[in-house]
């Protein structure tokens, strides 16, 4: 597979165990190749009656999941587990075509999505309740239910990982989902809705609807939807949140960020560079989690900044479908427009380019339409500029020097984000005493955006609530029934 000469199969709705174009529609999207500019998918967005439906057929398929034991689940998700493994390198080619990102890293994505399926698998055989014993003999007892459908939306960075991190949990627990991805990345979901039907679960246990704002506000208003998972920015939260009320519906929201990275003097450099750059050019920088404020003391600012600089300028930028590639494109041209928006902003603010920051076009000509930047390193950056403030969700850092680690905390936590952060020093009391104080849901000590599926992901703050992997995701996808037993009389009031 070359880069511009990918067809996508349609239709790209799956209901039923099967792809179906939608009963009904609210307009139509198109989906690109960003490396090339290329029109891949039109599409029609899902309407009500197509929602209904998905929710319907969602219905009837949890009937049959929820009385098969954990261990018979556990089997199906182990076998699409390892189907995916097995299609790897295929599903990774999709995921780089629609999304820009490297085919080296979208091999990654996919490793962490057969793991957490294999992860969830292993948890499905154990969910439990407690007994407790009460007085005279009698007890009580609770049993850990699924919700029924649940609902994930996902964001365009990792459309294929988003729908596995938010499905696989869901599924273990015996729930049925609906998941609609972004309208800019369609296409990798629907494999793995076929990959599920493979493995075995019942015909609409995951059902795939395509659309946008119109047809998310469907599902999170569907009077049968019993949960609804997010991931994506801060302003659509609030208003699935809004729509989800009505409900009573429990939400899960994984938001933006704008992460504090802190680099102390007495750090191993080499690593901290590192850490730098995969706290900042994953995915060309369109990564919630990203430490895109890297606070760095004074002692060691010019030597730390000259090395990340050099090693950002090594970046290989270009065709994402090649082995040696590490940066591909943005997501489309108004999202690229919009990044360099804010390094403009940033210069007018006062702060300094030291490397990348505009437009890059690849000798291949058929890459000349593509959405492809140099990354970029901005020094001379205050807490007040734009770009140190806002989401930029591109592959920009912002260098800031700092003193002591008072000050230092002090401004990192001065954000309504609460998504990630991270520490650098080789002091191992420091690094935890730094880590009590941070205000983020997942931090990380000497290293940075690595994503054990072990390991529970979410944020504080504005960056939303509930986790996504680890054990305690098992919490946000079902819900406790308290049985109590008497084993005496009634003792009447009356
Ligand atoms: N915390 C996390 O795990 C992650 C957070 N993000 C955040 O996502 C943002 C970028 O992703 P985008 O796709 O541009 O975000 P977005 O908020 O524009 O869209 C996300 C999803 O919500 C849907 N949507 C939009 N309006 C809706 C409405 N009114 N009702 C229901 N659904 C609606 C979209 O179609 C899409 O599927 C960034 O802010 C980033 O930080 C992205 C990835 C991971
Ligand atoms: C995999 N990781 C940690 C780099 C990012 C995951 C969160 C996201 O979907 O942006």
């Amino acid at each position: 597979m070359s880069t511009g000469s990918f067809t996508v199969s349609q239709p790209l709705n799956y209901r039923g165990g099967k792809r179906v174009q939608p009963a009904d529609g609210s307009g139509t999207e198109e989906a690109y190749e960003p490396a090339t500019g290329r029109v891949i998918a039109t599409f029609q967005c899902s309407g009500e009656k197509e929602v209904d439906l998905a929710v319907q057929s969602a219905k009837a398929a949890f009937k049959i999941w929820r009385k098969k034991s954990g261990m018979e689940r556990s089997r199906i998700l182990l076998e699409a587990a390892r189907i995916i493994r097995e299609r790897r390198d295929e599903i990774a080619t999709v995921e780089t075509i629609n999304n820009g990102k490297s085919i080296f890293e979208a091999g990654f994505d996919i490793d962490i999505s057969w793991q957490c399926l294999e992860y969830y698998a292993g948890l499905a055989g154990s969910m439990a309740g407690e007994h407790v014993q009460l007085p005279g003999g009698s007890f009580g007892y609770t049993i850990r239910e699924p919700l029924g459908v649940c609902v994930g939306i996902g964001a365009w960075n990792y459309p294929f990982q988003i729908a596995v991190w938010k499905s696989a949990p869901a599924l273990a627990c015996g729930n049925a989902m609906i998941f609609k991805p972004s309208p800019f990345t369609p296409v990798s979901v629907v494999l793995l809705a076929e990959i599920y039907t493979e493995a075995g679960v019942p015909p609409g246990l995951f059902n795939v609807v395509q659309g946008g704002a119109a047809t998310g506000q469907f599902l999170c208003q569907h009077r049968d939807v019993a949960k609804v998972s997010f991931t994506g920015s801060v302003p659509t939260g609030k208003k699935i949140m809004e729509l989800s009320s009505q409900g009573i519906k429990p939400v899960t929201l994984e938001l933006g960020g704008k992460s504090p990275l802190i680099i102390f003097s007495d750090c191993d450099i080499e690593n901290a560079v590192k850490g730098a750059m995969m706290a900042n050019f994953l995915t060309q920088g369109e990564v919630c989690c990203n430490g895109t404020r890297v606070f760095v003391q004074r002692e060691i600012l010019d030597k730390f900044t000259e090395e990340v600089v050099k090693q950002t300028q090594k970046i290989k930028i270009g065709d994402p479908l090649l082995e040696n590639t590490r940066m591909g494109p943005l997501i489309n041209r108004s999202h690229l427009q919009r990044v360099l928006g804010f390094i403009e902003q940033g210069k007018k603010q006062g702060a300094k380019v030291l490397c990348g920051g505009d437009l890059y076009i690849p000798e291949d000509p058929k890459l000349k339409d593509g959405y492809y930047m140099k990354p970029c390193i901005l020094g001379n950056c205050k807490d007040d500029m734009t770009c140190v403030k806002e989401e930029i969700f591109g592959p920009v850092m912002s260098i800031l020097p700092f003193d002591t680690e008072t000050e230092v905390l002090e401004r990192a936590n001065d954000t309504t984000f609460g998504l990630a952060a991270g520490v650098f020093t080789k002091d191992i009391q420091r690094a935890h005493r730094v880590v009590a104080e941070l205000q983020a849901g997942v931090c990380y000590i000497n290293n940075y955006n690595v994503s054990p599926v072990e390991l529970p992901f979410g944020g504080y703050k504005m960056s939303g609530f509930g986790r996504e992997n680890g054990r305690v995701t098992i919490e946000y996808y079902s819900q406790l029934k308290t049985v109590c037993v008497e084993m005496g009389d009634v003792e009447s009031v009356f």
